[in-house]
């Protein structure tokens, strides 16, 4: 029986399929390689204190729809002016009501790096991503052959992004380690059922070689779950509901990263 990962890739591709028919991968290179250069958001997510990875995220497979986030930028600016040491857009249409329209927006409004979070299946997407001003993008390891991953991860690099890594068990780790992935985020949600098991980090986390940038990434409700991450060794945490549902995202911001401090 197809997953929840394969019924959102299946829709990637169909969607990838559309924009090769509109922007073919010669150009998208072109317009990739006249990008202005990427940030290193690797060298900002290894700064001192626990890094936030603030997410744009209007609904998802496991709650439906969020919030309406009528202005990614304005939110990314609040953001940024909470303390985030980069902003997530989820650019896939179907299941999350991204675009890269929102990436554009985003990267326009703030001056902290910018992650891609997306289902990246085909080398084409890593090019958008860098044509669209991306500085990081996401390589879910479930998601891929270990060629493909090994691949996509040093094309980022050539392209001068970061590739954030996403595991979710011992074996995905051990892949993602074996591809030399520098950013590893552990996610908590289990793509088969969409449960979230907080201990996922803490299983983990060992695993991960202590020079790599460790990133708790799912159900981080508030401030105490941000403490917990970074004291089982978290560098980062990415979050997007607790962000995105609040009435204050910039406080919200600040409340994580300073509770991350305190760890
Ligand atoms: O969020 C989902 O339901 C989801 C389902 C299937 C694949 C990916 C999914 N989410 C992507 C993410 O990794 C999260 O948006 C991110 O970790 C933030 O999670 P949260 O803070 O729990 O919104």
């Amino acid at each position: 029986m197809p997953t929840v990962l394969d019924d959102i890739v299946a829709g990637v591709r169909e969607d990838l399929a559309d924009a090769r028919a509109l922007v073919d991968r010669e150009r998208v290179e072109q317009l990739a390689a006249a990008a202005a250069p990427a940030l290193d958001a690797e060298s900002a997510l290894r700064a001192p204190g626990l890094a936030l990875i603030a997410e744009v995220k209007r609904a998802s497979p496991s709650k439906g729809a969020l919030a309406t986030i009528a202005d990614p930028a304005a939110l990314a600016t609040e953001y940024e002016a909470g303390g985030a040491t980069a902003v997530s857009v989820l650019t896939e249409r179907r299941r999350f009501k991204g675009s890269l329209d929102d990436l554009d927006s985003v990267r326009k409004a703030v001056r902290i790096p910018v992650l891609r979070k997306d289902f990246i299946v085909d080398d084409y997407q890593l090019f958008e991503a860098r044509a669209h001003g991306a500085d990081l993008i996401l390589l879910i390891v479930a998601a891929l052959e270990q060629d493909d991953l090994e691949r996509m991860h040093g094309l980022a690099r050539e392209l001068g992004m970061t590739a954030l890594v996403e595991v979710h068990d011992e074996d995905e780790t051990r892949r993602a380690v074996d591809a030399g992935a520098t950013v590893i985020g552990v996610n908590a949600r289990n793509l088969k059922t969409l449960a979230v098991d907080p201990d996922t980090f803490g299983r983990l986390a060992p695993l991960i070689p202590d020079t790599t940038v460790k990133v708790a990434e799912s159900g981080i409700g508030g401030p105490a779950d941000a403490a917990r991450f970074a004291s089982e060794g978290a560098d980062a945490v990415l979050v997007g509901e607790a962000l995105v549902r609040g009435a204050d995202p910039r406080r919200a911001a600040h409340d994580l990263i300073a509770a991350g401090a305190t760890a």
